[in-house]
Order: C-alpha cells, then sequence, then structure tokens
C-alpha cells in the first residue's frame, strides 16, 4: 500500500508553515487554494443575516447536487441518463447498471475465490449501510439482526465502522466493543494501543476508552475543532428559523440535513451554508445523502482512514489481506477509490438506484448488507468444520 500520501497528512509534517501555522498545516498539503488566509478567528460573534444572493448556489452547482442526492427507489430516474424514465425503463436502466456493478451476493463466490488465501479485512459504513435512511438522524437504528450479523463478522475478521457521524455517537449507535471505529469522515480514529503495528504517526495520542482501555487516538484535523464548533453555532442560529433543518456537531465536521426541508427552501438554506463558509475559507463542503456536510479541507477522508487502519493492522504492503468496504454515499467513494487503486480490494456499493461509483459491485439495501455479512460469517464457519472434520 501506498502510504505516502498518508504519511504526508496534515499531522505529519510541516515544521514551518506561512500561512497555516496556527494550524499546523504546509500548504502545500491542503488540496485548494489557500494563500493569504488565515484562521478566522475574528468571527466570534455568530451573526444572523439574510441569505445573499440565492444565484451564487445555484451557479455553483450545490442545488443541482442537492436535488440528486439520495434519489428514492424505482422514481423517475432523471439523473442517470438525462432522459426522463418510466418506472419500467427505470428497471431496465437499473438492471443494466448492475452489469456494471454486479451483486456482491451473486458474485459471493467470486469474491471469496480472489479471498482465498487472503485475510479479509471489513470496512462498513454506518447510515444506509447498516441502518436504513430515516427521516430522523437521531432514530437512524440499525436492527438486532444486523448487530448480530456484524458482531459476528468481526469474531473472523477485523471489522471498522467508518461514519461521517460523531465518533461517540455511531459507537453508541452500533453499541459493539469488538470493532474499530472512526467518526467524521476518518478524521477521528480510536486504535486499541496494544494492537497498533505501527507507531509511525506524529499526531496519534494516547487515551483511555470507555472501558478504561488504553487506546491511541488519531485526529488529523484537530486543529480545527474550535473552527467547527464555531460553524456549527453559526449555522445553528442562521438555519433555526427554518422548518426541518438541523445541523449536527460532528466534532470536526458539521452536517446541515435537509431532507426534512421544503425543496422550495433549499435554495436558502444552501445560501446561508454558502454565506457562512466565505467566512471560513479552511472549510469546505461535501454532499450527502440530503445533507450538506461543512469539513476541514485537509487531505483526509474515509480512504485515507482505511489505509491507515491496514496500517495499523500491520497489513500495509501485505498482499495477503483482501480489504472489503461497504458504503452508500458520496463520501464513501475516497474510500472505494483507495481500494481500487492497485487493486487492493472491493468497494462494495449500496444502492437501489443506478449511480456512477468507484466501486466493483453493488448491495440493493441494508438487508442484503445483512445477508453479505451472514454469508461471510457461514463460510468461515463451514470452513472451520471442514478442518475439524
Ligand atoms: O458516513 P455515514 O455513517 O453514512 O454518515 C453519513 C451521514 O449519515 C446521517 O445522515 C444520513 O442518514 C440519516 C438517517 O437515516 C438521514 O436522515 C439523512 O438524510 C442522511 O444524510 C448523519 O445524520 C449525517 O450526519 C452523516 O454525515
Amino acid at each position: 500500500m501506498d502510504l505516502k500520501s498518508a504519511k504526508a497528512s496534515p499531522v505529519l509534517t510541516d515544521p514551518s508553515p506561512i500561512n497555516n501555522s496556527r494550524l499546523g498545516l504546509h500548504s502545500s498539503l491542503l488540496p485548494y487554494s489557500q494563500s493569504g488566509l488565515s484562521f478566522s478567528t475574528s468571527i466570534l460573534s455568530i451573526r444572523r443575516r439574510k441569505p445573499g444572493k440565492l444565484d451564487d448556489v445555484r451557479s455553483n452547482g450545490w442545488l443541482d447536487a442537492m436535488k440528486s442526492s439520495s434519489p428514492p427507489r424505482k422514481k423517475v430516474l432523471k439523473d442517470f441518463t438525462n432522459v426522463e424514465l418510466s418506472a419500467d425503463d427505470g428497471e431496465v436502466a437499473y438492471r443494466s447498471w448492475m452489469i456494471k456493478y454486479p451483486s456482491a451476493l451473486c458474485s459471493f463466490q467470486q469474491i471469496m475465490d480472489c479471498a482465498r488465501n487472503r485475510k479479509i479485512v471489513m470496512f462498513l459504513d454506518y447510515d444506509g449501510t447498516l441502518s436504513p435512511i430515516v427521516d430522523d438522524p437521531d432514530r437512524a437504528f440499525m436492527s438486532a439482526d444486523m448487530r448480530s450479523a456484524v458482531k459476528n463478522v468481526a469474531i473472523y475478521f477485523p471489522t471498522a465502522i467508518i461514519s461521517g457521524r460523531n465518533r461517540d455517537k455511531v459507537f453508541e449507535l452500533v453499541g459493539l466493543t469488538e470493532l474499530y471505529y472512526a467518526g467524521s469522515h476518518g478524521m477521528d480514529i480510536i486504535f486499541p494501543a496494544k494492537e497498533m503495528a505501527s507507531m509511525d504517526r506524529l499526531n496519534h495520542c494516547k487515551s483511555t476508552d470507555l472501558q478504561g482501555k488504553e487506546v491511541n487516538l488519531f485526529q488529523p484535523a484537530s486543529e480545527f475543532l474550535p473552527m467547527i464548533s464555531e460553524v456549527f453555532r453559526a449555522l445553528v442560529e442562521t438555519t433555526k428559523g427554518i422548518k426541518g433543518a438541523k445541523v449536527e456537531n460532528h466534532k470536526f465536521c458539521v452536517s446541515i440535513h435537509y431532507r426534512n426541508v421544503d425543496e422550495n427552501v433549499w435554495p436558502v438554506i444552501a445560501q446561508y451554508v454558502h454565506d457562512t463558509l466565505k467566512d471560513y475559507p479552511q472549510l469546505r463542503l461535501t454532499h450527502g445523502r440530503k445533507v450538506l456536510e461543512v469539513r476541514p479541507m485537509i487531505d483526509w477522508d474515509k480512504g485515507k482512514a482505511v489505509e491507515f487502519f491496514l496500517e495499523s493492522l500491520g497489513f500495509s504492503n501485505n498482499n495477503d489481506v483482501l480489504p472489503i468496504y461497504i458504503g452508500d454515499d458520496r463520501t464513501d467513494e475516497d474510500a472505494f477509490e483507495a481500494l481500487r487503486k492497485g487493486n487492493r480490494g472491493y468497494g462494495i456499493l449500496v444502492s437501489g438506484v443506478p449511480k456512477e461509483s468507484n466501486a466493483f459491485f453493488s448491495l440493493g439495501d441494508t438487508s442484503e448488507v445483512k445477508e453479505f455479512l451472514e454469508s461471510l460469517v457461514r463460510m468461515k464457519q463451514n470452513d472451520a468444520k471442514i478442518l475439524e472434520s
């Protein structure tokens, strides 16, 4: 595995940054133009203001991205071909899409053939992968069956959850101590100190987990903590008059949900976020499923988190490992891409509608994810029985 880019993460280098000294970042490590900009300490008071020109979010593509995020299954499939399709045409389009992204269930044997003599490492996203998408993010619970499937998978394979959510929140929702966890799209990683194969990281710090075990925390965006809290408060304030809007603080990123906001008001919510970001040039916006996500402009994402876990588990440059990542969202594409590069492993996209992806395989919904995980466990149990007999 090429961890050069991971090693050149914001926190690992730069003894003498110029413009980003408060962040400890060298400007070359920031993927977007940062020159002349510094941490916006002056924005201490939270301003409530009218949104700027709504044309901003129309012309920068945000609105289109918002409209195309999370399309319901088997509705008119406009985004896929740019032609309005009927539901039947939609089925045809879905089936032809599945030729490119075959079902991981139907391709199970093929995946297992590839895993022969290799150790599978499982990576799982949370929302839309382990729990179905629901209107209220606080009620996105996983089923008891899914929890048991994940728990069983973790008995046989190292398993990590990589979520956009706050790490504590995703741990609370999953509730399994057998797993590794990363929150804030991989910017908040907790790893048992005893198991850490590689300590070659400047920016991990020691801590203890809720069970009192010694852990290492890897938080490449730690310097952004005050800025993210400030932006969270600003966005709560500016969007508080918008019915259905919800802002979540995930520690190193902020989510602004518009799933329950009237579609006519989406330009307003987008413009508020756009206006706020103008004051914070070190932050960037990404799109999720009916959610706008504000995060630090650092070279770190779910793909980097996957590489971090593999290295920490002692599996870097190891051809005997087959990482599999299951996710449903645009932010999971970074992880799919990391695995696709150099044929490291397989990305599996959870989607009921055709979507372009860096994944190799697909699963239709969370129940198929459960089935896939159960199949992995069954396969291991059968192998064990054969060895015993
Ligand atoms: O990386 P993930 O674990 O998939 O987290 C991504 C976002 O998931 C949550 O929002 C999404 O799921 C909600 C519950 O089903 C749904 O209401 C929302 O519309 C989805 O975007 C979470 O609330 C976000 O903060 C995460 O970034």
